[in-house]
């Protein structure tokens, strides 16, 4: 282990890692010298896409790491326990990341942003809940069943700002608040034998992944209200899908990681904290931030008067979520 590879030895499984903020995740694991089980459905990319399990692998390997495609269907629980099994059989038990990324409702979220609940076919809930937040429940027992006799691991689970108020629609907001929960609760559990479970949020809103630029690019995503070049250049302007990546990297290298179970944390706060910078050499946006909030409000000029370190205290910014 060096200051380049903090991760080596280390066994981690990222979900859904073909593209988005998965395969950023997975990259930035492989570079840091972790062995990386990268699962999705896609083995082999079509014509010269490397969005698929052999293209993340193959650049995990061109960055100096080791990333091991699985093809996986996470809505199917037998393919998921395969997986784990795998896992099992080849690093003789060692598990020590678990990020739950995969998702399979991307596209029909954005494409239906603010549709009331009983417009959409009630189908929609299972787009959106199967992977995206049953299966992280899967994946977690499977996971927590081979870290807890080495008494040791860390648990990632992506979520979003749709964990704290209304966002895209209900069966998105809910599950989003459920995966936080899962965050909370699985690390109860799981306090007593130094394994940590935290829920991440890409902070700054949008995070430049390939089917949301492509989506963007195809006009098919519409905010109310918001012009279509402003939600580009709000989008463009965001997280890369390696930002993500970077944090898990610093939490699984945090000797205190243990003080943070249990609980949500922003990407673009991690990176603050830890003192790293996006792949770009820039700093994302921070959605808590008063001058990015005065700036995406179009109050360029008062924003560049207020320093970037001025943020709505939590308490107020996470008010909507609020119970009693
Ligand atoms: N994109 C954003 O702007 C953004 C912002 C904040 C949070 N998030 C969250 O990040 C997570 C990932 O989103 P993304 O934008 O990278 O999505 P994406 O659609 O780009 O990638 C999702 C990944 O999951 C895989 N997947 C989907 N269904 C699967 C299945 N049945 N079995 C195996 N793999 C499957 C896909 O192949 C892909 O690799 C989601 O929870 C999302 O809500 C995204």
């Amino acid at each position: 282990m060096d200051n380049l590879t903090p991760l080596a030895g280390q066994v981690a499984v990222v979900t859904g890692a073909t593209r988005g903020i998965g395969r950023g995740i997975a990259l930035q694991l492989g570079e840091a010298g972790a062995t990386v089980y990268i699962t999705g459905r896609t083995l082999k990319s079509k014509g010269n896409s490397k969005l698929s399990l052999e293209g993340t692998a193959e650049e995990i390997e061109s960055r100096g790491g080791k990333g091991i495609p699985v093809q996986c269907d996470h809505s199917k629980d037998e393919e998921i326990k395969a997986l784990f099994d795998r896992v099992k059989a080849e690093q003789h038990g060692r598990l020590d990341i678990l990020v739950n990324n995969a998702y399979s409702a991307v596209e029909r979220v954005l494409g239906n942003i603010n549709q009331p609940f009983w417009e959409q076919e009630p189908e929609i809930w299972d787009d959106v809940n199967n992977v995206g937040l049953r299966n992280h429940y899967v994946c977690s027992v499977y996971a927590a069943r081979l870290m807890i006799p080495r008494k040791r691991g860390l648990i990632v689970n992506i979520s979003s700002m749709g964990g704290l108020n209304y966002l895209f629609n209900v069966a998105y907001g809910v599950g989003k608040a459920a995966v936080d929960r899962l965050a909370a609760d699985t690390a109860h559990d799981l306090k007593k034998y130094n394994i940590a479970s935290v829920s991440l949020w890409p902070a700054s809103g949008p995070v430049q992944t390939e089917l949301a630029i492509d989506m963007l690019d195809d006009s098919k995503i519409h905010v109310e209200g918001v012009p279509a070049d402003m939600l580009k250049h709000v989008w463009c302007e965001s997280e890369s899908t390696e930002y993500s990546g970077k944090c898990i990297v610093a939490l699984a290298t945090d000797p205190n990681i243990m003080q943070m179970t249990g609980k949500v944390l922003l990407t673009a706060e991690l990176g603050t904290k830890y003192g790293f910078k996006d792949i770009n050499g820039k700093c994302p946006p921070n959605m808590r931030s008063i001058s990015t909030l005065l700036r995406m409000g179009g109050y360029i000029k008062l924003a560049s008067w207020i320093p970037s370190w001025l943020k709505i205290p939590m308490f107020i910014w996470s008010a909507p979520a609020y119970k009693f």
